[in-house]
């Protein structure tokens, strides 16, 4: 029996698409294709890679309305925000082509040869196993530094967004991508261990939870696999007494309601010193409570729903745990009465150690505000975690600076929003994974770092 990939809309709850998972043909087809594109592919010079990149983002940018309404309609995202996604995944696509000749250039090391150097070269078909909260940039973040080192790419979408994957996958045909370069595989989740486990396969990218991102790295380490795994997150952000308070309160709001909070990177523990919380709290309540959630078809709307409804009653049950635990709800806390599956702007004042809201990724518009006595409690909080993705600090910026030191976090922010960026490497340390995504320590992922020896050297 074919199982269907069905995708819902969260604004309703109805479903609005199905479309059957790959099966053992479509499978065998395509890692096929993709490994005999890889032949062809992989000697290519970096300017005809560069050029299908260019001509993919031109596309992307062309059809911004039509990729950004499937998103919307798909995982909800807010329609402003969804056109945002797509001219960045199209900047991935322009940056590796501007960029990755450069960042894979060849390194001259002496030694006792005549030449000796280190050379990268692609390995074959990377996998990539993506999840549904930025359908678009997910992929691309993967995509673009894969193909412009050589490699072809077998995308494995989130089963809840079939319609974003089958558009991305458009988007290549579009610009003409020869056959196998870049492929959709709509495989269901059990079958993902064979496709990693499949001798054409030879590299995976993971992101998601860290619960499925072991499984993945557990797959693909028994077959003796790189991969990249982009996990979960509890990001602090730590709010001193010398910080901008408004500026403070202002970011960590947005970075809290970005895709309705469903961003691995978002700010979800924010550590106050004890002598502003008060004044910090008032700004951060104010804020989130003048937000508009509606239809995420709307250019107005500026928090949509939860993507799944399993997702909105986890996100529930650990802002009711954490109530029951002590912490008191300021703003939201309630699943309102309407269709969907909306979750409002939540805030959490008093939220401790231990506390669902603090010992567990929320992935959700809940902010869960700790305080600290001081600089040093509140770096022992942020680091309190068993995630280690991003984090910021708003102090002054030279303190700020000396502190992202003693951060445990793959990416701090001084004063300023986290983010993820082409020409930035992005990454997790402890739960939230290892590798790096992005600027050149992401493209250096999926290569083999060849040695060269040419010689002895004469005297
Ligand atoms: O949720 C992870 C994606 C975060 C981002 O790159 O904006």
């Amino acid at each position: 029996m074919t199982t269907m990939l069905t995708a819902i809309d969260p604004s309703t709850g109805e479903p609005i698409r199905e479309v059957p998972a790959a099966g053992p043909v479509e499978i065998e087809t395509t890692l096929d294709h993709a490994e005999s594109a890889f032949g062809d592919w992989r000697r290519t010079g970096f300017a005809e890679r560069a050029e299908l990149l260019r001509a993919v983002g031109a596309e992307l940018r062309r059809g911004v309305e039509d990729y950004a309404y499937v998103m919307t309609e798909e995982m909800g995202k807010p329609i402003t925000e969804a056109r945002g996604e797509v001219v960045k995944a199209a900047w991935a696509a322009e940056h590796y082509a501007e960029h990755g000749e450069r960042y894979l250039a060849a390194d001259v090391v002496e030694s006792d040869a005549t030449s000796s150097y280190v050379q990268y070269l692609p390995l074959g078909p990377v996998l990539g196993v993506l999840p549904w909260n930025a359908p678009f940039w997910l992929a691309f973040r993967f995509c673009a530094p894969a193909l412009m080192a050589g490699n072809t790419a077998v995308m494995k979408h989130d089963p809840h967004v079939p319609g974003c994957a089958a558009a991305i996958a458009g988007a290549f045909r579009a610009v003409g991508a020869p056959d196998g370069v870049f492929a959709s595989l709509p495989v269901a989740t059990p079958d993902v261990a064979g496709v990693i486990r499949d001798r054409r396969i030879r590299a995976v990218s993971f992101t998601g939870s860290d619960r499925a991102g072991a499984a993945v790295a557990s797959v693909a380490a028994s077959e003796i696999k790189p991969a990249v795994l982009e996990l979960g997150g509890s990001d602090p952000s730590i709010v001193l007494a010398d910080a901008d308070i408004e500026a403070a309160a202002e970011t960590l709001a947005l970075s809290r309601i970005i895709n309705a909070g469903q961003s691995c990177i978002a700010a979800k523990r924010i550590i106050v010193e004890r002598s502003v919380h008060d004044e910090f709290v008032e700004a951060l309540r104010s804020r989130l409570a003048a937000l508009r959630m509606g239809d995420p078809r709307h250019d107005d709307t500026q928090v949509g729903p939860i993507a799944r409804a399993d997702l909105r009653d986890a996100l529930h049950r650990q802002v009711t745990e954490t109530v029951t635990a002590g912490a008191t709800c300021l703003l939201g806390g309630s699943v309102p009465d309407v269709p969907g599956f909306y979750y409002p702007p939540t805030l959490l004042t008093g939220v401790r150690p231990g506390m669902a809201a603090c010992a567990e990724e929320t992935f959700g518009p809940v902010a869960a505000v700790m305080t600290a006595v001081d600089a040093e409690h509140a770096v022992d909080l942020a680091n309190a975690t068993q995630y280690g993705l991003a984090a910021s600090v708003w102090t002054e910026t030279a303190r700020g600076e000396a502190m992202a030191r003693e951060l445990e976090a793959g990416q701090v922010s001084v004063n300023g929003i986290v983010k993820t960026d082409p020409r930035l490497p992005s990454g997790g340390i402890k739960r939230s994974g290892y590798g790096r995504e992005l600027g050149r320590a992401g493209i250096h992922e999926f290569v083999n770092a060849q040695q060269v020896w040419v010689g002895p050297k004469r005297d």
